[in-house]
């Protein structure tokens, strides 16, 4: 596990920025694609913002990086909760990537139908590779959870299915997430995590014992991938 100690949420998204750049560059200099899952909430907006704009933008050949996502609120695309629609306004409607590489998790089926399709799509493209995603993009609640992995849910045990939806009874509203094992699965599974509000959830997950229904965050631990964390000051004080 490698942590990446930044000194604010600014400094983080640039830092991120870079290495994701870097890491896409490195692979598909021998690879044909980069598999990339997003994370949602607030967090990712301004990493996505750099992506999308030179120099890093120039960088990166978006006709092969083929674009997934972690989790998603069970609410329109064109809701403003909505995971991918943030991807699309911050980062995805900005930059030249063909619309057949962005694999949203649909809200427009019903929810086990659409993590039923999310699963055969993610099953078409990794089966019979050594690992899943080239990157898994994560963030983390100040309850600890991540992906839509949240304390004391059903979800946060999974270790077959690769995908699942429940409705989550604190926020009256369903959830689709893709789950431990595909993530496990991953080549680098990279956490982001800014503010103070995080910082006793992270002290639990990186340094207290292992109790995932607590901390879901640890569920997280890449098989034969990396783990990064990127950390601002902030979330980091306690550690
Ligand atoms: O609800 C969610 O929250 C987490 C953390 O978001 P943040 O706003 O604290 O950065 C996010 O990783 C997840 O994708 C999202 O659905």
């Amino acid at each position: 596990m490698t942590i990446n100690l930044v000194n604010d949420p600014t400094e983080l998204a640039q830092r991120a920025a870079e290495w994701i750049t870097e890491r896409i560059e490195q692979t598909l200099a021998t690879r044909p694609r980069f598999t990339i899952a997003l994370s949602g909430g607030s967090t990712p907006k301004a990493l996505h913002l750099l992506l999308a704009q030179p120099p890093l933008r120039d960088r990166i050949d978006w006709a092969r990086v083929h674009v997934f996502w972690g989790d998603e609120r069970y609410v329109p695309l064109t809701d403003e909760r909505n995971n991918a629609r943030m991807a699309y306004d911050t980062l995805l409607d900005k930059v030249p990537i063909p619309a057949d590489n962005i694999h949203v998790m649909r809200t427009d089926l019903q929810p086990d139908a659409s993590m039923e399709e999310y699963a055969q799509i993610l099953h078409r493209y990794f089966d019979g590779h050594e690992q899943t995603f080239d990157l898994v993009l994560l963030g983390m609640g100040d309850d600890g959870h991540t992906l839509s992995l949240f304390p004391g849910t059903e979800v946060v045990s999974e270790d077959v299915a690769w995908t699942k939806a429940f409705f989550l009874q604190q926020q009256d509203m369903f959830r689709l997430t893709l789950t431990a094992p595909v993530v496990n699965q991953a080549a680098t599974v990279a956490f982001l995590v800014a503010g103070d509000n995080k910082a006793d959830a992270l002290h639990g997950v990186l340094k207290g014992d292992y109790q995932p229904y607590k901390y879901p965050s640890q569920r997280i631990k890449p098989i034969t991938g990396e783990l990064i964390w990127f950390i601002d000051e902030a979330a980091a004080k306690r550690l």
